[in-house]
């Protein structure tokens, strides 16, 4: 489905409820996997929360988990440690392209049994569940925290827990603060000095309803459509000012391009500011892998450039990140050049119009590049793949007034 999307709208009003982040929808399944005295509320609908819940409670000897990056790297830890079961553990074509070497390698530091059924160092992989009692690993923190975050979250029920040791620079910090803050919640004792993670042994937790926030990730179009609007109001809801999910960093990056947020209680809004916008900014997105592709495309809409760091892990994600970008914002008439880790935009306030772009089963490209619309009638190629992360992503942007039809 291609969706040529449009507006005359200049002033955005809206009130719109985001689902549950998925990050920690995900973690939080997993965990009630474990612990089945566990509640949870305003989970995420996306698809990659649905395959996850589907894996964790069907039977199957082989286990398909689509697109979702998470749910391939929390369920390798997961069933590598359930004694007992075997299972093959696969996903989409692009996932059989994802890294997961270095996940494997640390479970059979600890002594799991794992294979590769095709390529070595990528799924998909078959995994011999085993009781595990060593607890000591090492491993490198550059390639994807989803790593580290999978064997934090089977560790309380490890005989031994864990102490995990990174090695190299650690990749999307507040992603590992998160599935820590997750555990401690439920009174699972953990520690994060220096380079050394310790999750102790809990064979019980008490029985709990855990709220998921809703999805910063999802936000960032938001914020995007507000900095790109003439004059905007948007409250979304539930959200809070502390969060543990690194996006919600999207606060400061975009008030440096001309929003505002406002919290009252658990509803924020987003409001357009006048005044002074630079004709360049930085941004360091080492914490915010996912949010990388909506603050570029604001920019082009802006008429300012950017050059943005720490995108190492954008190669590795539901596309190469940057390369999708490259060609896509070429197309729009955009100067821009990528390198492994980086992206550098050059400020331009030309935006060709009906360019068709093209979303590589990624998500996050169809949502970002769709607030163009309130510069340019702009086509949206396989819009469907919103639902990975957002399902209701184009009818909420319906509900700010645009104008959406199938191409
Ligand atoms: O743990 C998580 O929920 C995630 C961690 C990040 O991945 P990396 O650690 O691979 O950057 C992020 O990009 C992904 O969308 C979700
Ligand atoms: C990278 C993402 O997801 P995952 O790695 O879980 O597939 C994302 O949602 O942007």
């Amino acid at each position: 489905m291609n969706l040529l999307l449009q507006t005359s709208q200049s002033d955005l009003q809206a009130r719109i409820a985001v689902t549950g982040s998925k990050s920690e929808t995900n973690r939080l399944l997993l965990l009630q996997a474990l612990f089945p005295n566990i509640t949870l509320a305003n989970t995420s609908n996306s698809d990659d929360s649905e395959v996850m819940q589907k894996a964790l409670k069907g039977n199957e000897e082989i286990v398909d988990i689509h697109h979702a990056g998470t749910a391939m790297r929390f369920l390798t830890a997961y069933f590598a440690v359930n004694e007992g079961r075997e299972v093959v553990l696969t996903g989409s074509q692009r996932m059989t392209e994802r890294p997961i070497k270095v996940l494997v390698e640390a479970l059979e530091q600890l002594g799991a049994q794992i294979s590769y059924e095709n390529e070595v160092g990528y799924p998909p992989i078959r995994i011999k569940g085993q009781k595990i009692t060593a607890s000591k690993v090492n491993i490198p923190a550059n390639v994807s925290s989803q790593y580290i975050s999978a064997l934090l979250l089977v560790a309380p029920k490890l005989e031994n827990g864990i102490e995990i040791t990174l090695v190299g620079e650690i990749t999307s910090i507040p992603y590992i603060k998160m599935t820590l803050a997750l555990l401690n919640d439920l009174d699972i004792k953990t520690s994060f000095e220096g380079n050394v993670i310790t999750v102790y042994p809990k064979q019980e937790v008490e029985s709990k309803v855990m709220t998921v926030e809703s999805d910063w990730s999802s936000a960032s179009y938001f914020f995007s459509l507000a900095a790109l609007a003439e004059s905007a109001s948007v409250s979304l809801t539930s959200y809070k000012e502390t969060s543990l999910q690194g996006d919600s960093g999207l606060v400061e990056i975009y008030k440096k391009m001309g929003v505002d947020t406002h919290f009252v209680g658990n509803k924020m809004t987003l409001t357009k500011q006048a005044g002074f916008i630079p004709q360049t900014v930085n941004f360091e997105l080492n914490n915010t892998p996912d949010i990388a592709q909506t603050i570029v495309v604001t920019c082009l809409g802006l008429g300012i450039g950017c050059h943005l760091t720490g995108l190492h892990t954008l190669k590795i994600k539901e596309t190469d990140r940057l390369e999708a970008l490259r060609i896509e914002l070429t197309k729009l008439g955009a100067s821009i050049s990528v390198t492994n880790d980086s992206l550098t935009l050059l400020a331009s306030d030309e935006i060709n119009h009906n360019v068709t772009i093209a979303t590589y089963n990624d998500h996050r490209m169809a949502m970002a590049f769709a607030p163009l619309a309130l510069k340019v009638p702009i086509i949206i190629e396989n819009a469907e793949v919103v639902s990975k992360s957002y399902p209701d992503f184009w009818n909420d942007l319906k509900s700010l007034g645009f104008e959406i039809s199938e191409k």
